[in-house]
């Protein structure tokens, strides 16, 4: 990978870029101002005229120390410039951006001294070099003498069930165990700040589950804060303390992943009954938001999916009783952050628009 911008001129260290400053230790998380990330009022436009995207449109965000976000959105909703802005690698026509307090724009080294990247997977390591050697390389351009923290590397290498392939050149890797490699040599510096760009993607079910265990305990034990993007929702739900969401260069939500489940619009009641047929729900739909509707000889039982949320379920069990349905099973369905996205930006989190 081409050195960043950022790096060029003393940014954070995106992986390749050279970067001066004390090996940190780690944050306390009860340490909570000021916070990792302070981003206020952050607009970019990319062009000129008509033909110009508001990319970012007057972005506020705090992110506190030892805490893990999510960052969420359809494609183009800004995600990606909005870590630039803050990485110093786009830089805001507008707004500021503060990094453990410091104002990134009085003082770079300073500012992005514990912070580190990984913005392109597994391809920015040295697929020559072992992956030890990655490690103590990328700790090298952190300014920190890489035998003070072997301690810490044997330990990343541990959690992240590397340790056989220590003296293995990342080359002979798979793509899963390169993408751990990529997230350990981000790590083996010891930053204190670093932003996630699908840390998951295209790692097999048990690597993604190594990586994000290990995500977890490095923020709840070693105060690590962690901005991560990702547009699997089940990578954001398990590992994120609080979910952004974005759609079109602004945020849309900004909440804990239970806060964002548990809007009461968005109870769904599923009933179950042999007596449900297309008589029934035609009733239900001229009354209720029908959401999901199963019969016929395809089905393995018949049933419904009703919005309904407070009174509403009462009157829905009304109506049930008028239409001579004698209810066999009901249950609330547990909303998806999935859904909760799809409400909320208008779009599927693949970037299509939302179904009719
Ligand atoms: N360098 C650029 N020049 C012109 N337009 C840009 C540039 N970078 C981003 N954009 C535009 O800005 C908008 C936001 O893009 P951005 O990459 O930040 O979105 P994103 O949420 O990260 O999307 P994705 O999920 O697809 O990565 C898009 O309309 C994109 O086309």
């Amino acid at each position: 990978m081409a050195r960043s911008a950022a790096s060029d001129r003393g940014g954070p260290r995106e992986r390749d870029g050279a970067r001066s400053g004390d090996a940190p230790s780690g944050g306390d998380p009860a340490d909570a101002s000021p916070p990792a990330l302070a981003i206020e009022g952050v607009s970019k436009r990319f062009g000129d005229g008509d033909d110009s995207v508001l990319a970012v449109d007057d972005v506020s965000l705090a992110v506190e120390r030892g805490s893990i976000v999510g960052l969420l959105g359809p494609n183009g909703a800004g995600k990606t410039t909005l870590i630039k802005c803050a990485l110093g690698i786009v830089l805001p026509d507008a707004g500021s951006v503060r990094v453990f307090g410091t104002d990134v724009g009085d003082g770079r080294r300073a500012a992005y001294a514990d912070v580190d990247a990984m913005l392109e997977g597994a391809r920015n390591d040295y697929w020559r070099l072992t992956v030890r050697e990655n490690l103590r390389y990328f700790a090298t351009i952190a300014g920190v003498d890489p035998d003070s923290v072997r301690a810490r590397h044997d330990r990343l290498l541990d959690r992240l069930e590397l340790t056989e392939k220590a003296d293995t050149p990342v080359r002979e890797l798979s793509r899963g165990m390169k993408q751990k490699v990529s997230l350990a040599s981000v790590l083996a510096g010891g930053a204190e700040l670093v932003f996630l760009d699908e840390p998951t993607l295209g790692l097999d079910v048990e690597s993604s589950r190594t990586l994000r265990r290990e995500l977890r305990r490095l923020a709840r034990e070693e105060g690590l804060t962690i901005v991560l993007s990702s547009h699997d929702m089940g990578v954001i739900e398990d590992v994120c303390d609080r979910v952004v969401m974005m759609a079109n260069g602004r945020i849309v939500a900004d909440d804990t992943v239970a806060a964002l489940l548990s809007g009461t619009d968005r109870d769904v009641i599923r009933v179950v009954s042999a007596d449900i047929d297309d008589a029934v729900v035609a009733t239900l739909r001229d009354r209720f938001d029908v959401r999901a509707v199963e019969t016929g000889p395809g089905a393995d039982a018949a049933s419904v999916e009703v919005a309904a949320a407070g009174d509403a379920l009462y009157d829905l069990m009304d109506a049930l009783r008028e239409a001579g349905v004698t209810v066999e099973d009901v249950r609330t369905v547990r909303p998806e952050l999935e859904d909760v996205f799809v409400d909320l930006t208008g779009m599927e989190p693949d970037g299509r628009g939302k179904a009719p």
